[in-house]
């Protein structure tokens, strides 16, 4: 394969042979294009159509494993909890079961996929800040493993259907520790102007609190300070430090501690940013909370998900404008919304070897829809893409089909799992029919 032609760029994006030497699932065959693990992404973009959303078995699992060994050679008792948000399709949460991962859910939604997928309540542990009542109803039938509360409304409304359900809800007290993980503005989570946990200062109080009430056990604490943490291990040690200072505060006060639960959080290169291994996130859970001799759990789900999945597009036309060339593509932010809505950047690849060799020149890559917002990449080193021609954006597999919409009438991506040389539609693409198919209208709108 020749190495691109050096172009003049706008900014110092990582070359195409950069991309694929950092992402192992993902290679160049002379013939084939591109493949991820062992399928040409071409064919399946022939057969299935574009856009749509390609994920790849081979990495889910060998990211589980990096992290299980992670933390086992930390010599942690530790469960993983997937955070199902990232990718709640049923074809990735049953990859994710058979290696033993449990489920973190944020919505009753959530709690019936990962059930459907095979993982059980008792392995699960349900964050968010605002739970319904039906919701709490439900996680507590089914036997959930731990309702991670975040304010003493949370806690009264819990105890209150739990003793009317004649249970005790297994609660951990969600802890806002304010640190700040350095992460984009819209997803840090724990500084004190955010929403989510009680106040550090308040949180040992409202723990006395809840042993005390009869529909609640506490069984822990819990944080979780933001995503896309690739700032190094600072806030994470700084936060973990603060929870293992607490649980000492609340042995001391007699009352009971089984776990600490440290969230998820830890972010992947997207561009050239350098994140941490889970090895540095496991030596920092052991530094800080290893002497406290209790398990712990993580809810990681972008560093599992993201590198796992690519989203699939065909070039609808190239547009020369007034000294700006746009590559628009079928795929829009209705499907990967990411970069409009955190200026967030994605690797794109062309799936033909010889667009690989190329002469690049800077493009903007663009979605159809009436937006000026949806714009996945400005001044991109591209080659020349003819209509037709297919591009896979990269790390597309957290927080891309999940945030999907059908705005614009857009019929939602279809998706699909490749594991070594096979590959099965997992999601078909919704139709127009579809659309049409889930309104209602009343007789007094009948024509
Ligand atoms: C409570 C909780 N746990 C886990 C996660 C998963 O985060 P990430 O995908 O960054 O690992 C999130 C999302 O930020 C979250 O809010
Ligand atoms: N959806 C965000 C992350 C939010 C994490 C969920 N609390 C992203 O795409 O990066």
């Amino acid at each position: 394969m020749a190495a691109p032609l050096p172009v003049a760029r706008d900014t110092a994006d990582p070359s195409f042979a950069d991309l694929l030497a950092a992402r192992p699932a993902l290679s160049l065959h002379a013939h084939d294009g591109l493949l991820l693990e062992e399928v040409p992404l071409a064919r399946i973009a022939r057969e299935v159509g574009t856009p749509t959303w390609v994920y790849s078995a081979g990495t889910l699992r060998r990211r589980y494993r990096a992290l299980r060994a992670a933390l086992d050679g930390a010599g942690l008792e530790a469960t993983i909890h997937y955070a199902a948000k990232a990718n709640d399709s049923q074809a990735v949460l049953r990859v994710l079961r058979a290696e033993g991962a449990g489920a973190d859910v944020v919505s009753g939604g959530e709690l019936r996929a990962t059930m459907a997928a095979g993982i059980p309540a008792a392995a699960t542990v349900f964050s968010g800040v605002g739970k319904a009542p039906e919701e709490i109803r439900l996680a507590l039938a089914e036997g959930i493993f731990q309702l991670n509360a975040e304010s003493v409304e949370e806690v009264a409304m819990i105890s209150a259907i739990a003793a009317g359900m004649g249970v005790r809800a297994p609660v951990a007290l969600r802890v806002n520790p304010d640190v700040d993980a350095g992460t984009h503005a819209k997803i840090t989570t724990g500084k004190a102007e955010n929403k989510f946990g009680i106040a550090y200062e308040d949180a040992h109080a409202l723990y006395a609190h809840m042993a005390a009430l009869p529909g609640i056990r506490p069984i822990g604490i819990a944080t979780h300070i933001g995503s896309q943490i690739t700032a190094g291990m600072a806030a994470y040690h700084a936060a973990y430090a603060r929870l293992a200072e607490m649980v000492r505060g609340l042995r001391a006060a007699g009352l009971p501690v089984e776990r600490v639960d440290c969230g998820g959080g830890l972010g992947i290169p997207y561009r050239d940013e350098v994140a941490p291994a889970p090895e540095a996130l496991a030596g920092t859970i052991k530094a800080t909370l290893g002497g406290l001799g209790l398990p712990v759990m993580l809810e990681p789900g972008r560093w599992i998900a993201g590198p796992a999945g690519v989203l699939l597009a065909s070039i609808v036309l190239q547009k020369q404008g007034r000294g700006r060339r746009f590559l628009v593509a079928d795929a829009a932010m209705n499907d990967l919304l990411r970069p409009s809505l955190y200026e967030a950047w994605h690797g794109i690849l062309p799936l033909s070897p010889a667009r690989h060799a190329a002469p690049l020149a800077p493009a903007d890559i663009v979605g159809p829809v009436c937006e000026s917002g949806d714009t996945f990449a400005r001044d991109r080193a591209m080659p020349d893409l003819p209509p037709g021609e297919f591009i896979a954006f990269l790390d597309a597999g957290a927080y891309g089909a999940v945030m999907s919409s059908t705005y614009n009438a857009r019929p939602l991506a279809a998706e699909v799992m490749v594991d070594g040389t096979r590959f099965a539609v997992v999601r078909p693409r919704q139709t127009h029919q579809d659309l049409l198919a889930q309104q209602r209208l009343p007789e007094w709108l009948a024509p």
